[in-house]
């Protein structure tokens, strides 16, 4: 197989941004050298899980949020679309992503990344996430595929392997979907690894607790998308040498 080098993609999470400012905070980060906008989109919507416990035998039903908060939704892309030229790069916590696909397209998504814990699980799962990578890229948007903490990389083989619906990227979230400011789980790595050896040419996003002192590990292990909220726009540091150090940091681990 040829391998290319992966280009290095920033995307700075405008979930610690200040939200009356967000057309602003954006575009200083285009400007500190950005490539991407990182739009965390949550719905704290009851889901139901059936599962069968063999101790007891019987089926349980598990009524769970998707995340425990709630963020911004289209109309926020709508607004912010109006005054940045930045690629918006839509990352959907939430359980029905189908229901948002054309609602995010009308308001100038360019990216949609949804859950495969919110497709797979549900009866005729594959179908499901087949029909939702469909969706997204007959809209002209990129589709990527994420995966929580808990959830194994081996479900994404299938949709990876697939020569027709073509993904563009996958998201391994380095922390619990909820929240931004946490630490970096730096036992999500192993995924990241398998990932790269199997698709060297694979797009790999990680999301959550990444800063000038997490970037390497991450890196070293295949990752050459970035997303980062709170080392981005924490207080009293330039954006500009923090993105210019993931970027150097990524080129050093990223020659194939
Ligand atoms: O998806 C997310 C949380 O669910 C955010 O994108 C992520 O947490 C970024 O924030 P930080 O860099 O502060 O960890
Ligand atoms: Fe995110």
């Amino acid at each position: 197989m040829t391998t290319t080098t992966l280009k290095p993609i920033i995307c700075p999470s405008l979930l610690s941004s200040d939200f009356a400012f967000l057309a602003r905070d954006a575009n200083h980060m285009l400007d500190c050298g950005a490539d991407w906008l990182h739009m965390d989109v949550m719905f704290k919507q009851l889901s139901v899980t059936i599962t069968y416990t063999p101790i007891y035998l019987s089926f349980c039903l598990f009524f769970s949020h998707f995340v425990p908060n709630l963020t911004i939704g289209a109309p926020v892309i709508k607004s912010l679309r109006k005054h940045t030229k930045g690629h918006l790069d839509c990352h959907l916590m939430v359980t029905n992503p189908e229901t948002l696909i054309d609602d995010f397209k009308n308001a100038g998504a360019d990216g949609i990344t949804f859950h495969i814990e919110a497709t797979a699980n549900r009866a005729g799962g594959v179908d499901i996430t087949a029909d939702v990578i469909k969706k997204i890229k007959a809209a002209g948007m990129q589709c990527g595929i994420s995966i929580k903490p808990k959830t194994p990389v081996d479900v994404l083989f299938p949709f990876l392997d697939d020569s027709v619906n073509i993904v563009d990227f996958i998201l391994i979230m380095t922390v619990e979907p909820g929240f931004g400011g946490q630490s970096f789980m730096q036992d999500m790595m192993p995924k990241v690894s398998t990932l790269r050896q199997r698709y060297p040419n694979l797009n790999i996003q990680v999301d959550g607790g990444i800063d000038p002192n997490t970037i390497g590990t991450a890196a070293q292990a295949g990752a050459n998308i970035v997303v980062a909220g709170s080392s981005l726009f924490k207080p009293g540091q330039d954006p500009k040498d923090t993105i210019q150090l993931f970027k150097d940091t990524i080129n050093k681990y990223n020659q194939h």
